[in-house]
């Protein structure tokens, strides 16, 4: 697909556009089935495709090099102020995921260093041991012979992980309210964007009395996070310190704790919902591929021969990496990115007004016929060095990419493989039988009822 400059923009056609239900357009489907009919338009019309919310319509542009034309060459014609954006406020405010402009790279510049190479080395024990500590609990359960459901595991654990290491406070104890809470302002959230003329939140109904009560629940753990950090006078390198003691640098001014908060939860939700879906799916799709899992347990056995593995073992475990890698194509945990064009552009020869929203889905991107052999199955070899260079850079873009790709993406990255590798030497875990297992695609993509599994120990 070729990218083209602003200058032809006139004399282009507008992307292709199926017909959709009079007024609603494409909404109610949207809400309800939208990774098989974006991908189904994608096939039907093409890599940029026009579809239709109420009154407003959204482009989808499928193609790797469309993808990189608007995340990375081209990045500065496209902003976030998208309807996603005004909802994704409701709830976490002016954090650096929901932030623009000059305020956004401050924040931006402010939090990198908590993600360095090196901050990343000292997260690793405490990835390990929390996974450890979770392998335990799950030998228990083999011992047992009970059947539970470990995406609630993968969301205690992942908490644990980037609270601990991002905010010195494990936070964990109230997995259960955070995951409950997030389900719904998820679901909450994504139902305000794809609404055909957004209702008022004022208006007293229950789904909007129920956002309040989960955003007061979420606020509450994040006043907890900073109040015990304000606390304490010890020594301390994390983000949160970093963040508390960021200056103006004309003004000498701290950061309004109203931007704490926006700070702390961004990055607390960002920090940990994502990877937990992300390994609930890799446990979900290693049950459904023994032969894989098998392969994996000899790297795990011939690398680190059943001790703890370190930041040091990463390079070395490559297939491990390469199954993380399959499964973030194939189960995305951010599904879709939105941006609007801020000038008049051209996108693959179809002309994007200024103010056209765009929607770029790593689902669809991932599973795109004419880029990927066999887009559906789960072969982790695809991404065998000989492989990736066969495709374009941005057939698989789970992190974004530009400016604005994930800050946490090598953080994400370590943290699956470390922990698969502490849990696959200790346990199997298999998906109890029967169980259809679908994504539930909101804001991040869960699996829909959990992944049910029994454990056995690892032979
Ligand atoms: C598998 C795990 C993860 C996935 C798939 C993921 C995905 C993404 C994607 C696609 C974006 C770009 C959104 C856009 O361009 O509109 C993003 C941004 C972001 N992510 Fe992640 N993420 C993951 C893990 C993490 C972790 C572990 C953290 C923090 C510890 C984190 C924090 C953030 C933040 C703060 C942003 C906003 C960055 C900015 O705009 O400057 N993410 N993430």
């Amino acid at each position: 697909m070729s990218t083209h400059s602003a200058g032809e923009s006139t004399a282009a056609p507008l992307p292709p556009s199926p017909v959709g239900t009079p007024l609603l357009g494409h909404m109610r489907v949207l809400r309800s089935d939208p990774l098989t009919f974006l991908q189904a338009q994608v096939r039907q019309y093409g890599d940029v495709v026009r579809i239709h919310v109420g009154p407003a319509s959204l482009v989808v542009v499928a193609h790797p090099d469309g993808v990189r034309h608007v995340l990375q060459d081209q990045a500065k014609r496209y902003g976030k102020r998208t309807r996603g954006l005004a909802a994704l406020r409701e709830l976490l405010g002016h954090g650096l995921l929901t932030s623009e402009g000059s305020f956004w790279l401050r924040q931006r510049r402010l939090a990198q260093p908590a993600f360095h190479r090196q901050r990343l080395a000292g997260f690793a024990r405490t990835m390990v041991d929390a996974a450890s500590d979770l392998a335990s609990e799950l030998e228990a359960r083999a011992d047992a012979g009970t059947a539970f459901d470990v995406a609630e595991d993968c969301m205690r654990l992942t908490l644990r992980i980037a609270s601990s290491t991002l905010f010195g406070k494990d936070v964990s104890g109230a997995w259960h309210d955070i995951a409950d809470a997030m389900g719904r302002v998820q679901v909450f959230t994504y139902k305000r964007l794809t609404q055909a003329l957004p209702i008022p939140r004022r208006l007293p109904l229950p789904t909007h009395r129920r956002f309040e009560r989960d955003t007061h629940m979420l606020d509450r753990v994040v006043r907890g996070i900073i109040e015990t950090r304000r606390r304490d006078t010890g020594a301390h390198h994390d983000l949160l310190q970093m963040m508390l003691e960021q200056q103006d640098a004309d003004t000498g001014e701290r950061m309004s704790d109203t931007q704490l908060r926006d700070e702390v939860l961004t990055m607390l939700l960002a920090g940990h919902e994502t990877t937990a879906n992300a390994l609930s799916w890799t446990l979900m799709l290693l049950s459904q591929h023994p032969s894989v899992r098998r392969d994996l347990e000899a790297e795990l056995a011939q690398v680190l021969g059943g001790r703890k593995p370190t930041d040091e073992d990463l390079p070395r475990l490559a297939l491990t990496r390469r199954v993380v890698d399959e499964v973030l194509r194939l189960y995305p945990p951010a599904w879709s990115l939105s941006r609007v064009a801020i000038e008049d552009d051209v996108i693959g020869g179809f002309r994007i007004p200024k103010g056209t929203y765009l929607l770029l889905s790593p689902w669809v991107t991932h599973r795109h016929p004419r880029v990927w052999d066999n887009p559906e199955g789960f072969d982790p070899d695809r991404f065998l060095p000989e492989h990736e260079q066969e495709r374009p850079r941005f057939a698989w873009f789970p992190f974004g990419g530009g400016p604005r790709q994930c800050i946490g993406n090598q953080f994400a990255l370590m943290e699956l493989v470390l922990v698969l590798a502490t849990l696959l030497q200790r346990v199997r875990l298999n998906l109890t039988p029967g169980q259809i297992i679908r994504p539930a695609p909101a804001i991040t993509l869960r699996p829909r009822s959990g992944v049910w599994v029994t454990a056995a120990r690892a032979p």
